[in-house]
């Protein structure tokens, strides 16, 4: 079929206005947060319901016309990025709360809701919707789902996949099929939803979910902690997990603070310059667990495993503390940085961390490199900035030329090359660093079973 034939044959699909082909747009909707990919969409398409995005897939597998999913385009791995001549599919019109039950305590809502529309909603309700991370304010429930975002509460309450209770999918061959329906107990055979989740598009379209919500969390109080050195932010993370019930325990390194002191708007934790910091947070519901607190801080810093620190006293100063480890993303993507987001278990990351950081400073004496994130989860983020001389794409190659040294050492450890932000076409050339073999070709059979021509988000989680 040739493009103009497509491009008129969407619009009896959707909305006709709802198709658009200009540059700006196929520009704007047709790339995530990533910079390595530049987007070539064929067109873009607002579907405004379930029926209207079967309706593009079913005419997409018929032609065998390959699809990617929009949402709040913030991923970090190229999940969302139409490279190809891809119909982008975006959910920024399917984006309302439908149903609320307080006794089950879900919300079911449309794939294109934002992240932040959901903790407002959920907050409206005296609940809470504990999947939180930067770009809450622009990220989507589908994406999120797509992904299986993770973020900085993981440590209490898990990724987005502990919080769905059942999904609406369509998918590669046009079939809506409703998983799980929001029950709690459902012992019949595959949990096909699991399926979904963190799936990139590649299966089918999210286009409702059922998410659970929780109570509130109450009095929430974060500390920042000044370690001497790398190591020592483990025993700091085991002490405060023997005493107190974490919602939050984050580091990040000197260089991720100078970036955010340098922005000006952030005020210091305190007067001491420390080699990393850590960032835990618990709800201080009585003064024995802020006591508690106290007291362990000065347990730690007995021990020399903190230098400094300081605890909020305000609703203000959390938000404070938090934006020196919250801000760190944005605040370097001015330096197009390469980015990896690699996990371990807990136990291997000082280990983990040393190795890699031995690896990274022997390829890259001249980078600029940042480490931090999700030490309670064993999620390290290593973004790698760009010297503002070198162009973009001298930077990628360079960097990519250390990629299997960085991944030999992923799969020494037993580690993941893409802890949260998923495969998208940044990581999946090495797909086989995390994942054998036999897996790769059963996941490529699963892919088969629910997308048999190969339409959903090509080039995603696999070469293809
Ligand atoms: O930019 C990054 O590398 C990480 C982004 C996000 O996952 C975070 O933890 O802030
Ligand atoms: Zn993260």
């Amino acid at each position: 079929m040739i493009p103009e034939a497509i491009i008129e044959t969407l619009k009896t699909l959707v909305d006709a206005d709802k198709v658009r082909t200009d540059s700006a747009s196929l520009d704007t909707w047709g790339r995530d947060w990533t910079k390595q990919f530049e987007p070539a969409p064929l067109a873009i398409v607002f579907p405004k319901s379930t029926e209207q995005v079967q309706a593009v897939v079913r005419f997409a597998n018929e032609h065998k016309l390959a699809l990617t999913p929009s949402g709040g385009r913030t991923g970090l791995s190229a999940a969302a990025v139409a490279a190809n001549g891809e119909i982008v599919v975006s959910f920024d019109y399917m984006n309302q709360i439908l149903d609320f039950n307080p006794y089950d305590r879900t919300v079911t809502c449309q794939p294109g809701v934002v992240t932040a529309q959901l903790q407002q909603y959920a907050e409206d309700q005296g609940l809470y919707y504990p999947v939180d991370f930067a770009s809450a304010g622009s990220s989507q429930i589908g994406g999120n789902i797509g992904t299986n975002a993770g973020g900085i509460k993981v440590i209490r309450y898990g990724m987005t996949r502990n919080w769905v209770a059942g999904l609406k999918v369509v998918t590669g061959a046009g079939e809506l099929l409703e998983l799980n329906k929001g029950l709690v107990k459902n012992a019949t055979g595959y949990d096909l939803r699991q399926l979904f989740i963190g799936a990139e598009g590649t299966l089918g379209f999210v286009v409702e979910a059922t998410m659970r919500l929780e109570r509130a969390p109450k009095n929430l109080t974060a500390m920042v902690l000044g370690t001497p050195d790398f190591d020592s932010i483990m025993p700091v993370l085991h002490a405060f997990q023997g005493k107190l019930d974490l919602t939050a325990f984050e580091f990040f390194s000197d260089k991720a603070m100078g970036k955010i002191m340098a922005r000006g708007d952030v005020p210091a934790p305190f007067a001491t310059d420390c080699p990393f910091y850590a960032l835990l947070e618990f709800e201080a519901v009585s003064e024995d667990i802020a006591n508690q607190a106290l007291e362990t801080f000065e347990h730690c810093v007995e021990q020399r495993w903190v230098l400094d620190g300081v605890m909020s006293q305000s609703e203000q100063q959390l938000q404070n503390l938090w934006k020196l480890r919250e801000f760190i993303s944005e605040t370097i993507s001015h330096w197009t940085p390469y980015k990896n987001d690699i996990s371990v278990t807990i136990s291997q990351v000082p280990a983990f961390l040393r190795d890699i950081d031995a690896i990274v400073g022997e390829h890259y004496p001249d980078f600029e490199i940042v480490w931090f994130g999700h030490i309670g989860d064993g999620n390290l983020h290593l973004n790698i900035l760009k010297p503002d001389a070198m162009p973009k794409e001298e930077f990628f190659a360079k960097c990519a030329s250390v990629n299997q040294w960085v991944f030999d050492i992923v799969k020494r450890y037993n580690g993941s090359i893409s802890a949260e932000h998923g495969m998208g076409m940044t990581k999946r050339d090495y797909l086989g660093y995390s994942r054998s073999p036999e897996e790769i070709a059963v996941m490529k059979a699963v892919k088969a079973v629910f997308d048999p021509n190969g339409i959903m988000n090509p080039g995603k989680i696999f070469p293809d």
